[in-house]
């Protein structure tokens, strides 16, 4: 029997926390880095989470990455695809969310696919098409300061008609809280109007899971996380209760905290973990300057008490990253930080590191890759959204990816409080 449901997600945070909530929603669930290689082993997994890394490379290198995982994703029996992306939308000017859902609904001859990034357990709502973060609109939420992908407006419907080549429909709230049959009749009338995709309102996450009713039998659905924990009932899959938490024993693995993330969640929580634990500020005009910063760190990892993590972060505030990338450009920048923080992850690892928090969509997406990290299992849940989670190799590594804006203020300690 084949898989029933394929996920292609656009960054590796992303792509655990989305096979966090498969999982957490009764679904068998694992997950590639990359397109899974011919070996990767399915087991008897109802949904494959395909992590890529194509959120902000060139629209062309996403929508080739997007198909090839898609011809997997079918291959292996998926019989809905899901396009995962953030929850804030993250994008560039050029996409690439628009011309990835061209793509793949071109390739399955999808008539209709959703488009709802709403997550509202982490406080992203969709109302009247305009997505909101906590009480502010995405542009005046501190994503419009992100260093990637600054997002500067709200409408998701104007922001997806900008990159997709169809036409952009929206169901909103009223429609949605009406319930399932007049979300069915919106659905049908946005498909005789030649509407590629509908934005649906979501509030709370009973919109959701009446969203996810009314998207069974779609063969794509596009959306962030939160929209995915409707899909399991659809193919009469439930709940399993949640993983319990255990503290971890007193023999704790040699931990690091590796944050590339700049956002203001994860600067807030490094603000604890770097009062608590021994760390390290990697600087940026350091690594352009040619000094030998991973070996430094590493050296200084080493010298460090066994017992406690380590945290090693890159991160800075909006008025230095900005300063950053008007002297060295935003891609090259960022690129060199995540080079960095990756060999600095292979490197603590082969010093007998084996367990890793690493912050930042991007930054982690670099870090996994490093490691040649092909595929991981999903545990417990440490915050919405994130997991720990243990690779697939033969020296497994316990490993936590989390999304820049996720996990409260304590997020490090709590990480560090739950057993795998
Ligand atoms: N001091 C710095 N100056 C400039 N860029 C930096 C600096 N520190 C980190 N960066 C870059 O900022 C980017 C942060 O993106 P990343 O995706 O890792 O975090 P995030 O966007 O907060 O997380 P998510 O995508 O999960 O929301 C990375 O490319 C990282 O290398
Ligand atoms: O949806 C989110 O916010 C996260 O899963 C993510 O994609 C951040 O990179």
């Amino acid at each position: 029997m084949g898989i029933l449901l394929g996920v292609i997600a656009d960054d590796f945070t992303g792509a655990t926390d989305i096979a966090s909530i498969l999982v957490r929603e009764g679904m068998r669930t694992v997950m590639s880095i990359g397109v899974p290689a011919p070996a990767f082993d399915v087991h008897d997994a109802d949904a494959v989470v395909v992590a890529l890394k194509s959120r902000t490379t060139p629209v062309a290198e996403a929508v080739a990455q997007s198909l090839d995982a898609l011809t997997w994703l079918r291959a292996h029996g998926a019989e809905q695809i899901f396009l995962k992306y953030c929850s804030t939308f993250d994008s560039t000017a050029k996409g690439n969310i628009g011309p990835v859902a061209d793509a793949l609904s071109d390739a399955l001859d999808a008539k209709i696919a959703v488009v709802c990034p709403a997550f509202p357990k982490n406080g992203r709502t969709v109302f009247n098409g305009h997505l909101f973060v906590g009480r502010q609109l995405l542009q005046d939420s501190p994503m419009k300061d992100h260093p990637l992908t600054p997002m500067r407006r709200s409408d998701l419907v104007s922001l997806m008609a900008e990159q997709s080549a169809h036409s952009i429909g929206l169901v909103p709230h009223d429609v949605i809280s009406a319930g399932d049959a007049a979300i069915a009749d919106a659905f049908g009338r946005s498909v005789e109007a030649g509407q590629r995709y509908v934005v649906t309102d979501a509030i709370h996450d009973d919109h959701l899971r009446a969203i996810g009713r009314a998207v069974c039998g779609h063969k794509l659905v596009t959306g962030g996380s939160a929209l995915a924990m409707g899909l399991p009932a659809n193919f009469g899959i439930s709940p399993r209760k949640p993983a319990e938490r255990e503290s971890t024993s007193s023999a704790s693995p040699r931990t690091a905290i590796l944050a590339g993330s700049c956002s203001a969640a994860t600067r807030q929580q490094l603000a604890r973990a770097t009062a608590l634990w021994p760390s390290r500020r990697i600087d940026l005009d350091a690594i352009a300057n040619k000094r030998p910063v991973v070996e430094e760190t590493l050296s200084w990892a080493q010298s460090q008490p066994a017992g406690q993590p380590v945290v090693i972060y890159g991160s800075a505030d909006p008025a230095e990253v900005e300063e950053n990338q008007a002297r060295y450009g935003a891609q090259q920048a960022g690129a060199m930080m995540e080079h960095t923080l990756a060999a600095i992850a292979e490197g603590l690892v082969a010093n007998g590191v084996s367990r890793l928090l690493v912050a930042g969509g991007e930054t982690s997406g670099a870090v996994i890759s490093a490691l040649k990290v092909q595929g991981l299992s999903i545990g417990a849940e440490i915050a919405p959204g994130v997991p720990w989670t243990t690779t697939l190799s033969d020296r497994p590594l316990q490993v936590a990816l989390k999304s820049g804006n996720f996990g409260g203020p304590d997020f490090f300690e709590r990480a560090l409080d739950i057993s795998v």
